[in-house]
């Protein structure tokens, strides 16, 4: 300290991504709990946008009928990772965007350009008014939300584990289907030509197959404590 003022922590940005299942939430929920950052859940953005459209009766089969409505909802999100929130037009969507029906048609409405350009400016402002810092999760923020977050995680498990672990989630559910549905929602998500689901160069990844989620949560806090001395 060039003054001799005392140091202080820096805001960091966090990023982490990886296909369903991998553990994405959880971790992100509780190394932002831990470390008194900020936390935005990304993919129920996209799922709040999709409810919108199955609740207003939009063709989802049509990409340009999705784009010319894709201003219209006003999706907010609260970012205290104890307590996450998220609005549509001042209604809460935490529920009803965990659906059957919103899971299986997200990866059609989030494949829209104008989705995603409206949704990515409403991430990079929330972010940029986390003056704390943030962990941020999703698919695409350390390829292109925020291509400069201080650390970038991407997480993967067996289709296996991530079947079993969604499954387990839902009573009486099949893990096979749910298996299935995941590999096909990876494909749509990993295959779309705007911002897909992708390891950024410079992310490291962690392959959670085998790990608890206490040691992963331990991993990425030790990861975000390195960087944040400068190691
Ligand atoms: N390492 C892990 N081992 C076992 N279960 C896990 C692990 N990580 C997460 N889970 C569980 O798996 C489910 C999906 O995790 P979640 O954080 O929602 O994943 P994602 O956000 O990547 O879809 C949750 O029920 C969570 O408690
Ligand atoms: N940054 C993001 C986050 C999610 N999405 C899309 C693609 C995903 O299949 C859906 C839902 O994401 P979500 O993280 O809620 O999915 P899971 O709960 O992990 O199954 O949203 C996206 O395109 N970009």
């Amino acid at each position: 300290m060039e003054n001799g003022a005392a140091p202080t922590a820096q805001p960091v940005i966090v990023a982490i991504d990886g296909p369903s299942g991998t553990g994405k939430s959880s971790t992100s929920k509780a190394v932002a709990a831990q470390l008194g950052l900020s936390y935005l859940d990304t993919g129920a953005q996209y799922r709040a946008i999709t409810w919108w459209m199955v609740t207003n009766g939009i063709d989802l089969t049509d990409p340009t009928a999705i784009a010319a409505v894709a201003g219209k909802p006003e999706i907010v999100s609260g970012t205290d990772p104890l307590a996450p929130t998220i609005t549509v037009d001042g209604y809460d969507v935490a529920g009803p965007i965990r659906t059957q029906e919103v899971t299986s048609k997200v990866s059609a409405v989030s494949a829209v350009p104008e989705v995603r350009t409206r949704i990515t400016e409403l991430q990079r402002s929330i972010a940029a008014g986390a003056e704390g810092g943030i962990v941020v999760e999703g698919r695409d923020i350390g390829t292109t939300v925020l291509p400069d977050a201080d650390l970038k995680i991407f997480l993967t498990a067996s289709p296996e584990a991530r079947a079993a672990r969604r499954s387990g989630e839902v009573k009486g559910s099949d893990v096979a289907a749910t298996r299935e549905a995941l590999i096909q929602r990876d494909a749509a998500d990993s295959s779309r030509k705007t911002s897909p689901l992708a390891k950024a160069g410079d992310a490291v990844e962690v392959d959670t197959t085998e790990l608890t989620l206490a040691q992963v949560i331990e991993c990425v806090v030790t990861l975000v404590e390195e960087k944040r001395a400068g190691k």
